[in-house]
């Protein structure tokens, strides 16, 4: 099958032809380039109706000089998401030429096609797929028929964040690569790994949130900091975030493949971090070629071919646009088989031993009560098991510059040993803390449960809730999680987790869940002390992301969760969790 793909969601005009048969694509693009500013939209609309027809004759020719007039078995076009005036002119072209050469139309997911485009060169099964463009950041994960989306940006998308400082200092659009070539000029006229200018991190979970960063690297570029400077740091700390977040996903799903798509993944240290995290986890890592990571109608048109040859195209009547098409709204119609979370066992390890975890950033080793020498793994006997504890190191993290690293993982263990105490004063299932080794950021903490909720969510409708209850309390006590994802609740009764619901007294003596229903929570790494709504309600938002990652039938679970939250919590929160559910963030 040969798929002509018409693409013009924002800034690049452009045609493609895929030919399936010899897996071969042809792209012809004509970008828009702003003359001061970012992108207008009028401009960009009156750019794609000139360019637009030009391209797709260019492409049109080349197809039919090859394989004669017969030579398109059917047309793709972005229908979202992207900037309306834009996708309108897309939209008409494509159908006008559907109709013209009498063969269906395929309306295509801008960002899906991001991702599937790496899909199809790495010939992976089931990645995580981390897609860093201009207006957006997220990761998805196949889950039963849909991309689910595992984390993204709470405010702007990377390629704009980024483009936000390079107007502040005055350069033109687009920003990324002026920003890549100065921070290669700082590095290399720098001793390694040169000066890091302290910027705002903020990950939550599978989240995170650019807009803090942005304004402070303007800030500093007022204040006199150099230019240079400023974006080696942005570039260290915001491509950080992005490989931490895919770390995570990883780790919660149990995945060992990623691949990377959007136009910022053309950045050499992006890549490069991304590709020296999934080194040191064991997992494989595809980012296509440039080509095929901007906005290019090549991706649009191999998305085209596998909906065709799936049966999913669109009759002309029912073609709209939709300049707020999200990724997990798509029925994933072209491909079969495994959900991304199902790929191993979820909540273990690479080596998938008791004895020998690893989370998303540290080493977790379980050893017998008062030997911390390692040797407890398997075989202890039943009062062994009794008073086993954790030991658990966050290891450096050779992607990141050594500064960041450093501070992320003391001041993470330090917050863990503080929190983890204080939660459990304030009446939540919390592991013990035993140790703390701050200089090795290293914690010797209890033994709870037996399982991971990540494996105990299906029927666990009982243990969701009590999670929810759990964090009620923990934010009534002026706290939140930070990372409440079904990775860090503990499930059962193994180790001495039975007493750490009833040991806490007070209100969790109410939760009289069965002995297997009970949980506790763990990695308080990323917690901090807050009384804002929005920072509970993210929480939420966070546990409700990770199990939609995880399970077979997520909604009941979230119903009970919820139920569980508002028996102890504040209606507020979770009136400021529909607000956040429901923000639009592909503007
Ligand atoms: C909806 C759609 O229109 C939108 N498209 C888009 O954002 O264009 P894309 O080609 O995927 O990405 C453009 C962004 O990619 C950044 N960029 C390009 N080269 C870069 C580089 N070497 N380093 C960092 N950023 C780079 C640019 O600064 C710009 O912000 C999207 O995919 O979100
Ligand atoms: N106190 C504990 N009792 C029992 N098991 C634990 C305990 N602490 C950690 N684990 C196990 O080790 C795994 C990783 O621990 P943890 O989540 O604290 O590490 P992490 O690297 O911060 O993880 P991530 O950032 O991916 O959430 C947990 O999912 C759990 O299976
Ligand atoms: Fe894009």
């Amino acid at each position: 099958m040969r798929v002509l793909g018409i693409e013009g969601t924002a800034w690049c005009a452009s045609a493609a032809l895929y030919d399936a048969e010899t897996d071969s694509v042809l792209i012809e693009s004509n970008p828009y380039e702003p003359d001061s500013g970012g992108i207008h939209p009028r401009e960009a609309a009156e750019h794609m109706s000139e360019a637009i027809p030009e391209v797709v004759d260019e492409v049109l020719a080349a197809a039919e000089a090859q394989h004669g007039p017969d030579a398109i078995d059917a047309v793709a076009f972005s229908k979202g998401p992207g900037l309306g005036p834009c996708l309108r002119t897309v939209g008409t072209a494509a159908r006008a030429l559907a109709g013209a050469l009498d063969v269906p139309l395929v309306g295509v997911n801008h960002m899906v096609a991001h991702l599937e485009i790496g899909r199809h060169q790495s010939g992976f099964e089931n990645p995580v797929c981390l897609n860093a463009s201009g207006a957006n950041a997220h990761l998805l994960g196949y889950h039963d028929g849909r991309y689910r989306v595992l984390g993204e940006t709470m405010d702007a998308g990377v390629g704009n964040a980024i483009d936000k400082f390079t107007r502040h200092v005055g350069w033109d659009h687009p920003g990324g690569p002026k920003v890549e070539a100065a921070a290669r000029r700082y590095a290399e006229a720098s001793d390694d790994p040169g000066e890091l200018f302290d910027l705002p991190y903020v990950v939550k979970g599978m989240d995170f949130s650019f807009s803090g960063i942005s304004s402070a690297a303007n800030d500093a570029y007022d204040d006199g900091t150099s230019v240079e400077e400023l974006c080696f740091s942005l570039q260290e700390h915001v491509f950080a975030m992005l490989t931490e977040v895919s770390e995570r996903a990883l780790s919660l799903t149990g995945a060992d493949e990623l691949v990377l798509g959007g136009g910022v993944a053309q950045n050499d240290r992006l890549r490069e971090m991304l590709s020296s995290m999934c080194a040191a986890r064991g997992a494989e890592f595809h980012a296509p070629e440039p080509r095929f990571l901007r906005d290019n109608a090549g991706m649009i048109a191999v998305l085209g071919e596998k909906m065709a040859r799936a049966g999913d195209t669109v009759p002309i009547p029912e073609s709209a646009i939709d300049p707020n098409f999200r990724p997990d709204q798509v029925p994933v119609t072209w491909r079969s088989g495994e959900s991304v979370a199902r790929g191993r066992a979820p909540g273990e390890g690479t080596s998938g031993s008791d004895a020998d975890r690893r989370g998303a950033e540290a080493t977790v080793e379980i050893v017998a009560g008062g030997d911390e020498s390692g040797g407890g793994g398997d075989g202890r006997s039943d009062s062994d098991a009794l008073d086993r504890r954790v030991i658990k190191r966050r290891v450096p993290k050779e992607y990141r510059h050594p500064a960041l690293d450093r501070t992320l993982r003391r001041d993470r263990t330090v917050a863990e040993a503080r929190l983890t105490s204080e939660a459990r004063r304030a009446g939540v299932p919390t592991p013990l803390v035993y140790d703390t080794d701050v200089p090795n950021a290293t914690l010797t903490l209890q033994y709870v449960g037996d399982r991971d909720l990540a494996a105990a969510l299906d029927g666990g409708t009982e243990r969701v809730a009590s999670v929810g209850r759990h964090l009620a309390r923990l934010h009534d006590a002026g706290i939140v999680h930070g990372d409440p994802t079904t990775r860090n609740v503990r499930v059962g009764a193994g180790g001495s987790g039975e007493r750490s619901s009833t040991e806490a007294g007070g209100p969790s003596a109410a939760d009289a869940a069965t002995v297997d229903d009970r949980t506790a929570l763990i990695d308080f790494g990323l917690a901090y002390h807050t009384g804002h709504v929005e920072d509970r309600a993210m929480d939420l938002h966070v546990f409700e992301g990770s199990v939609r990652a995880t399970a077979t039938d997520p909604d009941p679970l979230i119903e009970s969760f919820e139920t569980g939250y508002a028996a102890v919590g504040d209606d507020d929160v979770l009136e400021r969790l529909r607000d956040v559910r429901g923000r639009g963030r592909y503007r």
